[in-house]
């Protein structure tokens, strides 16, 4: 039994799994960690291993207070990845990306892969058949886009996401609302399309903390897993275990 961890730029999100299987899900704030960790250990007492992926402003020193119950893995840029990474600074690519790419890879062998990790920032990494890591983008995220456009300006409030009532947005909110998911939705839409266009087959993966919020808005149906980065996680470290 394994606990995976995903310390993001939002939020920490852990899971518990055994035989690649999921037990349970959890989701809290970066001051909770040990904390909570500790609730997750006294209820999952089996749990021998403890695998971290973060590419948030939590080190391998918080996590090693566990050391002496079970043994811990942090994952770096130096573990063994079951892709061959052309990114051009393959050594500042985030760890959640790498993870992601190493999860699509796995699960889905010998096909074009591009997986969507809408979260604090959405994230495209792309995976070619050949298991070639080749880039993708980044861009800001749901909750970034309310919270810059307040930030950025004198005039604009900060709002919380709600359903746009129409393109056209016809007051200060609603125009906020439009510009934000509209916008949201139309990128992800938009760079879709365009690898459409330039490989015929490829599969799609969508997670992050808004994948259920988009799955149902894009033009491109797409199967969404908000579960995807722990799952990947839990079967990156099984493949590090295979062949370290
Ligand atoms: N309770 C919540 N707190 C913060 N963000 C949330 C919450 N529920 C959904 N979200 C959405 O999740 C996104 C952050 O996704 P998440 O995958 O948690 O980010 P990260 O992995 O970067 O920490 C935000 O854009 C926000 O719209
Ligand atoms: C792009 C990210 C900030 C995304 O973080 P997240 O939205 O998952 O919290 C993270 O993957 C990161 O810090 N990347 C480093 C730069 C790169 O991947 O090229
Ligand atoms: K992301």
């Amino acid at each position: 039994m394994i606990l995976t961890v995903d310390v993001g730029n939002t939020r920490i999100k852990a899971s518990v799994f055994e035989d690649n299987t999921a037990l349970e899900n959890f989701v809290f704030e970066k001051n909770e960690l040990e904390k909570k960790i500790e609730k997750i250990l006294e209820k999952y007492p089996k749990c021998s291993d403890l695998v971290v992926a973060s590419v948030g402003n939590i080190e391998k020193q918080a996590f090693l207070t566990f050391e002496n119950r079970l043994k811990v893995h942090f994952f770096t840029h130096e573990d063994v990845f079951p892709f061959h990474n052309k990114y051009a600074t393959p050594k500042t690519l985030g760890i959640d990306r790498m993870i992601l790419a190493a999860g699509a890879t796995l699960q889905f062998p010998k096909q074009n892969r591009l997986v969507i990790d809408a979260g604090t920032c959405i994230t495209y990494d792309f995976i070619d058949e050949n298991d070639n890591y080749l880039g993708g983008a980044i861009s800001p995220g749901l909750r970034l886009r309310y919270e810059s456009l307040h930030n950025f300006t004198a005039r604009l409030p900060l709002l919380t996401l709600e359903e746009p009532d129409s393109y056209v947005g016809n007051s200060t909110a609603q125009a906020i609302h439009s510009g934000v998911v509209n916008g949201f939705v139309y990128e992800i839409d938009g760079f879709i399309d365009e690898y459409r266009k330039e490989f015929s087959n490829f599969i799609i993966i969508l997670t992050g903390g808004d994948a259920d919020f988009l799955a149902k808005r894009l033009k491109n149906t797409i199967f969404a897993n908000s579960n995807f980065l722990l799952e990947s996680l839990s079967q990156t470290y099984q493949y590090k275990i295979d062949n370290d």
